[in-house]
């Protein structure tokens, strides 16, 4: 890319970057390289307040994020931080952000990370039509900015499982059983859900299903019979009843979610009865529920179940954003691999709650949509 072009990026992404940051522009300064080019001179051309004696110690990476153009796995991002010296404190990839903060222990290592970073080829982000893609960054008036200190990211299962369970939103009717089974089973159901012939799997935007009971068939919104229970997944039935309200299922769909993918937000069709419930397993993923202009995120552990009655069933929506990455108690948790869904119904008459029937379109919020913004 020629230097006028990337320069001019650089100057897009820090306003875009300030303005999602809710900070002035200036915050984010490119400084003015001094005739060499080495060591960029102290800002003097971004604006007020410019104090020339502020430590130049926090980074932005202007073009690395978890999300947008150049969204990147957090294993690079490591690797790119670890690239930029032994001089980094720590570094931040903001949840749904397209760039990123790295803090120094000291300014010259600040300034030779800038230097070594902003305008070149780095192979530590995606590829673009096979060429190294060019590293653009400024520095972060602190001051304004709360960069977290802490570790923010959990990339294996035992960190995973040292992080505590957030408290829930308060949905009425939503419950969520953190360790509903055991990794064995997990290995298990994954080995059971893996010998699926392909010819089974659907694929809807970006995952794919089987159902067993009951289909519910998507361009039409309906349910019909379909496969039985194979004995692996009616072997789960007696703890599924913990979270139908006793009831044995009679429908389940099994989906598989690679990192990106997602799910619209929805409300199930009233067909599908009263409960609903989901296993997890492989990777977690946060769920977003919302009612009206109400958003809440839950993060569904691996091995947990998240089940719901009421209000979290029948009123608030339901979804998952496509995204690699999901903010779990303040850490960035990435979605490695794909992450396998069991969701069980017990299928029943839907009631409108005065003794009506409702029809299936009625309660469902929108037609499924890609949501898969990375
Ligand atoms: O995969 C999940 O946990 C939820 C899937 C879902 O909402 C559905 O199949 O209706
Ligand atoms: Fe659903």
């Amino acid at each position: 890319m020629p230097k006028a072009d990337w320069t001019r990026k650089a100057a897009q992404l820090r306003a875009s970057a300030a303005r999602l940051l809710s900070v002035p522009e200036h915050d984010l300064y490119l400084p003015a390289p001094n005739v060499d080019g080495k060591d960029p001179a102290k800002p003097s051309d971004n604006g007020p307040p410019n104090p020339a004696d502020e430590p130049r110690i926090a980074l932005c990476l202007l073009n690395v994020g978890v999300q947008g153009f150049i969204a990147i796995e957090q294993a690079a991002f490591a690797r790119l931080v670890a690239d930029l010296g032994p001089g980094v404190a720590h570094a931040w990839m903001p949840l749904g952000k397209n760039f990123s903060f790295v803090v120094f222990h000291d300014e010259p290592s600040a300034l030779r990370a800038y230097s070594q970073f902003h305008g070149h080829p780095t192979p530590h982000l995606p590829k673009n039509n096979g060429r190294d893609r060019i590293g653009l960054a400024a520095f972060v008036r602190a001051l304004r900015i709360a960069i977290p200190t802490t570790t923010t990211t959990a990339a294996s299962d035992d960190d995973l499982d040292s992080i505590p369970t957030p408290p829930l939103p308060a949905i009425p009717g939503l419950t969520l059983h953190r360790a509903a089974i055991t990794p064995a089973e997990e290995r298990a159901l994954l080995d059971a859900i893996a010998s699926i012939p392909d010819s089974e799997w659907t694929a809807v935007h970006g995952r794919r299903v089987v159902h067993f009971g009951y289909e519910f068939v998507y361009s039409s919104f309906s349910l019909t019979p379909t496969r039985t229970f194979p004995p692996w997944l009616a072997a789960l039935h007696p703890l599924a009843r913990r979270y139908l309200g006793g009831h044995t299922p009679t429908q389940a769909t099994v989906s598989v979610y690679p990192p990106k993918a997602g799910i619209a937000s929805h409300v199930d069709i009233p067909e599908f009865g009263p409960y609903l419930a989901a296993l997890s397993m492989g990777s977690g993923t946060a769920m977003d529920f919302k009612l009206g202009e109400v958003e809440e995120e839950v993060y569904l552990w691996p091995r947990s179940v998240v089940a719901m009655v009421g209000p979290a069933r029948s009123e608030w929506a339901h979804g998952i954003r496509g995204r690699r990455a999901d903010a779990v108690a303040g850490r960035i948790v990435p979605r490695e691999g794909e992450r396998v869904s069991i969701v069980w119904r017990s299928t029943g008459e839907a009631d409108d709650g005065d003794g009506g029937r409702v029809a299936p379109m009625e309660r469902v919020d929108r037609v499924e949509k890609v949501t898969a913004d990375v």
